[in-house]
């Protein structure tokens, strides 16, 4: 356990046995972000009907050619539909989306006729199917739209809704517990003392819970100390956690007492110490059912700690087909040195270059420790592992940080 670990390496074995919580049926206006469990067909055909694309008069082409008299017979609206039939020589007034009358083939534009009183005369020739949608345009009855693993955003919601759905089969939440440790850590707004800091990171990694369509369970801070970790721990595992995550006390100092806290509470450790920056002293492990993500305390090493291994675990709970973020390609903005052994994912600005492609610019400043350049970042640089030197406008490949990071 003691040789770096790399990052694909350490996702690969995250991920490995991790599989998608069961269903559960939810009203569709509660199902943004969940994940489909099943896939969704339709239950009826859009439009169900033949119907109008403008406002206008629904006739028969041979019959609307430019001066004819045609006769207007009725009308249908949206809603209401004209129940008659047009004949030779007839017209209905027809507004948009409203079904096409028995014997008519074409939409004359309203624009394009004159009216007076029960007659239409129009000024262009109607052509056959002209502003007509036909029944099934956009889906038939039966038709398979949205897969299982996809994550439904607010266009899906609207697709199942008009796919007549009125609640969906979506992967249960999973749920996250989360420990900040530390003596130093007092939650923000409360009183700061000599020693002490805010705690920050457990708020950035709810966020990613929640972004992800997970449920955060606030385990709050725990001292340096192994029986209020051990007893936090328990509570994280009572709660029945898919995933514990613990901020901190992941190194190797004398108050760094997460490892041997976990290993007490019977997590079997899969691994410690991973090939990259930031987050090297990242751990894995599990106690039952419950996967344990041992994060670094460093804010930037735990965000893009959650980012590159909680992310993708959250996704395979929830079944979604996509788990891993990908990786896409740019230039550099500035000249690289070498890199060492571990995968660096440096805080970078995004530009584009004239021919519009992706520049990504590693800011100065590197440091773990520090929120604001990670604020700031619009994208993370990937450098590989022994990288060598590059140069600007050499290709790399980035991380890029969407909502909600
Ligand atoms: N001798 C060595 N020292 C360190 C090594 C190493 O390999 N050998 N690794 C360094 C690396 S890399 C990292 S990353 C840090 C992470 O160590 P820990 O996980 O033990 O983190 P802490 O010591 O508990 O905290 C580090 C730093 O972060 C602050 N912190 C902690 N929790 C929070 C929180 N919830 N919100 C905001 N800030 C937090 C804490 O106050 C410390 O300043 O270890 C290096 N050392
Ligand atoms: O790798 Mo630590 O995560 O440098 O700060």
């Amino acid at each position: 356990m003691s040789a770096l670990l790399p990052v694909v390496d350490a996702r690969a074995r995250i991920l490995d046995g991790l599989t998608p919580k069961p269903a559960e049926t939810v009203a569709l206006g509660d199902a943004l972000g969940r994940t489909l469990a099943a896939p969704l067909a339709a239950l009826r055909t859009q439009p169900p009907w033949d119907c109008s694309a403008m406002d206008g008069y629904a006739v028969r082409a041979a019959d609307a050619t430019v001066g004819a008299r045609l006769k207007v017979v009725g009308e249908s609206a949206a809603g209401r539909s004209f129940a008659g039939e047009i004949g030779a020589g007839d017209a209905a007034r027809i507004f948009t989306g409203a079904p096409v009358p028995k014997g008519a083939d074409a939409v004359l534009l309203q624009e394009d006729a004159d009216r007076d009183g029960d007659a239409v005369t129009p000024r262009e020739a109607a052509l056959a199917g002209r502003h007509i949608r036909r029944a099934g345009l956009d889906f038939q009855a039966g038709e398979t739209l949205l897969d299982a693993g996809r994550r439904l955003g607010a266009r899906d919601l609207a697709l199942a809704a008009a796919l007549g759905h009125g609640a969906l089969s979506v992967a249960r939440r999973p749920r996250v517990a989360i420990l900040a440790t530390g003596d130093e850590l007092v939650a923000p707004g409360a009183e700061v003392g000599p020693d002490q800091i805010v705690a920050s990171n457990a708020f950035a990694i709810a966020g990613v819970v929640a972004g992800e369509g997970g449920e955060a369970i606030d385990l709050g801070i725990a001292p340096d100390d192994r029986d209020a970790i051990r007893a936090a721990v328990e509570r994280a595992f009572a709660a029945e956690a898919d995933i514990l995550v613990t901020l901190g006390g992941a190194s190797v100092g004398d108050h760094d007492l997460v490892r041997p806290v976990l290993e007490e509470a019977g997590v079997a450790l899969d691994f410690w110490k991973i090939a990259m920056r930031p987050g090297k002293p990242m751990m894995a492990g599990r106690r039952d059912a419950t996967l344990v993500l041992g994060l670094p305390g460093n804010p930037v090493s735990a965000i893009v700690c959650a980012l590159l291994f909680l992310v993708p675990a959250l996704r395979r709970l929830s079944g979604r087909a996509d788990a891993t973020p990908g990786l896409r390609p740019a230039r550099l903005g500035r000249d690289m040195p070498a890199n060492d052994h571990r995968e660096d994912y440096m805080r970078a600005a995004l530009s584009f270059d004239d021919a519009g492609r992706p520049v990504a610019t590693a800011f100065p400043r590197q440091d773990s420790s520090m929120l604001r350049p990670l604020a700031d970042a619009e994208c993370l640089l990937v450098r590989a592992p022994n990288a060598p030197a590059a140069s600007a406008g050499d290709p790399c490949l980035i991380l890029e940080l969407p909502y909600p990071l």
